[in-house]
């Protein structure tokens, strides 16, 4: 169970989460909207331990993991696995020892010198990749991989950690709608087989609509809407993110172009 109280982040005079509170029960698939700058990359980093929160408590099966110090927060930070828009994978390594990163801190600086991995962790890592239909690229050096496949790389590196929580920060933002669909597949994948909470910040309203059991829309900060995807309607959005009755939907789609669109080009369909 996770339960987030009263959170605030200053920057100098600006709050960037605004006392945000609310809670989650079971493996839930959570995501945030809202337009940028609204706090959502922020509010991941505080859960995460990459920065510190100004005020707060985020409760993880009732421990305050804002509260834990030195390896404590370490160990937590490996029970919160995180996934960045731009991969952040080795690009010249190879794929295996890019998801075995996923445990190099639990790993004595010798071993990791001389690229020394116990044949279990190498198996679980190939096992994973495996899993999420990418074996076959293990060998290769992560730059070679396409953006949908680099993506499911680092979800592998996540998934290393064994983690309770994965978040994951404007995952598919960089990806076509082709691998965008294939991502966010796997991610529901593994919150639905493994059971593990996902929270991710996501910039399509339609993705939140299809992939999130419950949908948190931020603005400036605060928590402006809090739901289940269909409530989640147009007018709803636009309180969200800020815009006037000339709000376009379309804007924040990723769906997969079909028949009479197909021949138009992504961008060509953003605009139109
Ligand atoms: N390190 C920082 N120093 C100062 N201000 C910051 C810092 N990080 C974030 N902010 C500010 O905090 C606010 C929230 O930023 P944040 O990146 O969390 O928004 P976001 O919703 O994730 O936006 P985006 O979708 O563009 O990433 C913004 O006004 C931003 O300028």
């Amino acid at each position: 169970m996770l339960q987030v109280q009263s959170v605030t982040r200053m920057f100098g005079q600006k709050a960037a989460v605004d006392n945000v509170s609310f809670t989650v029960e079971g493996p839930a698939f959570v995501g945030i909207i809202g337009r940028s700058g609204a706090g959502k990359s922020t509010f991941l980093r505080l859960m995460n331990r990459l920065i510190d929160a100004s005020a707060g408590e985020i409760r993880v099966d009732g421990q305050n993991v804002l509260a834990l110090k030195g390896p404590q927060a370490r160990a937590w930070q490996s029970q919160c696995a995180m996934i960045f828009q731009q991969f952040n994978l080795v690009p010249r390594m190879d794929v295996a020892s890019n998801v075995l990163h996923g445990i190099l801190n639990r790993r004595s600086t010798l071993q990791t010198m001389f690229n020394l991995w116990p044949q279990a962790d190498i198996l679980k890592a190939l096992d994973i990749l495996d899993r999420l239909g990418i074996v076959e690229q293990a060998p290769k050096r992560a730059e070679a991989l396409s953006g949908g496949q680099q993506q499911r790389v680092a979800i592998a590196r996540a998934l290393m950690q064994d983690p309770k929580i994965i978040l994951a920060d404007e995952p598919i933002a960089s990806l076509d709608p082709m691998n965008a669909q294939v991502v966010m597949d796997t991610l529901r994948r593994i919150n639905l087989e493994d059971k593990r909470m996902v929270i991710a910040n996501l910039h399509t309203l339609d993705t939140a609509r299809r992939y999130c059991d419950r949908v948190i829309g931020m603005r400036d900060g605060r928590i402006v809407f809090d739901g289940t995807p269909d409530q989640l309607s147009t007018s709803v959005a636009r309180e969200i993110y800020g815009a006037d009755e000339t709000f376009n939907e379309a804007a924040t789609s990723t769906s997969i172009p079909t028949d009479t669109t197909a021949d138009r080009s992504y961008a060509d369909l953003m605009l139109s």
